[in-house]
């Protein structure tokens, strides 16, 4: 198959699958094998998709294929209508695909405050600091009706939409707080299912958003006021309809949500 056929062919099963709220098992069409492939078929399925997009999120690319794509970081879209606000005493329902595959991530999340006239130079993490006007806590919704979305590479996460099915946005840090240092820990149905710190996480979540700045100086399209979420603290961990998981950061921040059916 063409390349191009191919691209679109995969694009359409994904959003079809998404609209109707349908996992599967074989993946609709060749495997991408770059990065480049995979952001093809996440880019058209975006517009096939056509929702508003209220942030992006940054997953890893497994130690051992770093070397072979050049890259350490993924990134794909969060769409608006997925993204929900924790309140206090509540514990909202963050639904994944029956029959396709769901995970929870603890995470920092960022908020873009008014962006450069133009991302065209090179980014360090300091310089993107004064770009960044929120920082929370939350859970990304890893999400994918394609069941084995996380068996085949980094390639094959991008091309549907970086494995993201929302984020749920819990409460800010207070500026000054050496968040990056905090203990981080999430537990399903109360087994703890991972720990883990922000400051071992690669070059941390500011290191996230730089990644994000340097795909903006190619194209992708940052805008004031979307949410970063900056990549698994504590791991990628599968869940199912009905449990029930809590994100702790630091002393006193807690998140928390049960899993639904999408
Ligand atoms: C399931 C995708 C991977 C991530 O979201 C991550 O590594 O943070």
């Amino acid at each position: 198959m063409a390349k191009q056929a191919a691209v679109e062919q995969i694009a359409q099963a994904f959003v079809a699958a998404r609209r109707a709220r349908q996992g599967f098992a074989d993946y609709p069409g060749p495997l991408p094998e770059t990065l480049g492939d995979g952001y093809a078929i996440q880019t058209r399925a975006i517009q096939l998709f056509d929702q508003p997009i209220a942030g992006w999120k940054v997953g890893r690319v497994p130690e051992a294929l770093v070397a072979r794509h050049g890259v350490n970081r993924l990134s794909g879209p969060i769409f608006a209508d997925s993204v929900v606000w924790a309140k206090p005493g509540e514990t909202p329902e963050m639904p994944v695909f029956r029959n396709g595959f769901g995970a929870t991530e603890a995470e920092y999340l960022l908020r873009l405050g008014a962006l450069p006239d133009s991302f065209d130079r090179a980014w360090t993490n300091e310089a993107v600091l004064p770009f960044i006007d929120d920082i929370r806590v939350g859970i990304e919704i890893a999400g994918s009706p394609f069941e084995g979305i996380n068996r085949h590479g980094p390639a094959v996460t991008i091309s549907d939409f970086g494995n993201n099915n929302g984020l749920l946005i819990g409460y800010r840090i207070s500026s000054g707080e050496d968040f990056l240092h905090w203990p981080v820990s999430l537990t399903i149905d109360g087994e703890v299912a991972g720990t883990g710190t922000a400051s071992a996480m690669l070059d941390g979540p500011i290191g996230a958003v730089r990644f994000l700045f340097e795909r903006a100086r190619q194209g992708l399209p940052l805008a004031e006021g979307q949410w970063l979420s900056t990549g698994a603290v504590t791991g990628v961990h599968p869940v199912r309809p009905g449990q029930k998981v809590e994100a702790r950061f630091g002393p006193e921040l807690c998140v928390q949500c049960s899993i639904g059916i999408a």
